[in-house]
């Protein structure tokens, strides 16, 4: 008699990101737009369990889980379905569930779904014992979207063409960060297309070059790089929310070093001066009732990899406005 082995639930943890400097091009014809950015992943987690199962799926638990799609639309299980297909195996029954439990804010603008599909991939490397470069994946990842390779390699980053071509940025100066959360989120699509009306109409402000704040990351110094922060995506995200413009406000006048909206938005990020700097900052952002949630992080972080179940979870603190 030959007993099939099941090999045990893998379960990774992946970060979301942070733009520190993010410069988009004009809109190309496929409707992308080239960027030049650095992304920094932060203490802010996803974490995917990938598990041999006779009912295929996916579950999502945690931070806005009921805006994540479980059906085929999901990230992480487009993530599967591409892995699977290019392992050659069916992609129609991979015989795998997902479960997903959330921390990032959805439609946040810090790469959430982004994120767990990059976590899917190594999961399921790890899994099914593949044999696969994380270059290999990095390519897979390109095709579920213009920020899933960056959640595979974490840390620091410069991204290049649709943000894609990741080049690692070395440092050894952590940061620390306070993200208020807004109430609603922000579609990615929605904000470039208001980036190119608000450019059709006028010339909304422009980040700088990008060695700046190469040179600002390598200086550890986080007043150095506070005055360096930059989001061309900032101005449109704003005029879809207005009310960002408080909330970047309160999180300056509350003590951050700089504040920025986190990619499209509506996630805001403030850096401060260190640790104990973000616990207050925190405090009296939620204070100022200028947001849904807020918590503190510090970067770099690793990007996408397999825990052990006795690693325990990160748990920053969370703070209710
Ligand atoms: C805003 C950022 O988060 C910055 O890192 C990313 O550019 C967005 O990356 P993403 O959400 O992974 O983006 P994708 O899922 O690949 O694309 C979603 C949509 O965003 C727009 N998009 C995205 C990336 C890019 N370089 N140019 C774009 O115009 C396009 O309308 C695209 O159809
Ligand atoms: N695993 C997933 N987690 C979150 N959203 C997902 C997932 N899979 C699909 N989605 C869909 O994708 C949309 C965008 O979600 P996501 O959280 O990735 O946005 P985002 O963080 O703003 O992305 P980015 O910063 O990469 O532009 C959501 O509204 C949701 O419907």
């Amino acid at each position: 008699m030959v007993l099939a082995v099941v090999p045990p639930p893998v379960t990774v943890r992946v970060p979301a990101k942070v733009n520190l400097h993010l410069a988009v091009g004009d809109v190309r014809p496929d409707g992308y737009h080239d960027l030049v950015t650095v992304f920094q992943a932060l203490s802010l987690v996803d974490e995917v369990t990938v598990a041999v199962a006779d009912e295929p799926g996916v579950e999502v638990h945690g931070e806005g889980a009921d805006q994540v799609p479980t059906g085929a639309s999901n990230l992480a299980w487009r993530a599967v379905q591409l892995l699977a297909a290019h392992v050659g195996r069916d992609a129609d029954d991979p015989k795998v569930r997902v479960v997903i439990r959330k921390a990032i804010p959805v439609a946040g603008g810090m790469a959430g779904g982004s994120a767990d599909a990059a976590a899917a991939l190594v999961g399921l490397s790890s899994l099914w014992r593949l044999d696969i470069s994380r270059d290999e994946l990095a390519e897979l990842a390109g095709k579920l979207g213009a920020d899933v390779p960056f959640a595979l390699y974490g840390a620091t980053a410069l991204g290049t063409g649709r943000g894609e071509r990741i080049v690692p940025v070395l440092g050894r100066h952590q940061f620390h960060w306070v993200l208020a959360f807004d109430r609603r989120g922000l579609s990615t699509p929605d904000v470039f297309d208001e980036l190119d009306r608000l450019r059709a109409e006028g010339d909304p402000p422009r980040v700088g070059e990008v060695e700046a704040v190469l040179e600002g990351l390598s200086s550890g110094d986080p007043r150095q790089l506070a005055l360096l922060l930059g989001n061309d995506l900032q101005a449109a995200a704003v005029s879809l929310r207005p009310n960002l413009r408080r909330t970047l406000r309160a999180g300056v006048d509350a003590g951050a070093l700089a504040g920025i909206v986190s990619g499209s938005g509506p996630t805001t990020a403030f850096l401060c001066e260190d640790g104990d700097a973000a616990v207050k900052v925190a405090a009296e952002l939620a204070g100022a009732g200028v947001c849904r949630t807020v918590r503190v992080a510090h970067g770099p972080v690793p990007g996408a990899r397999v825990i052990t179940t006795e690693e325990p979870k990160p748990t920053p603190p969370e703070v209710h406005a």
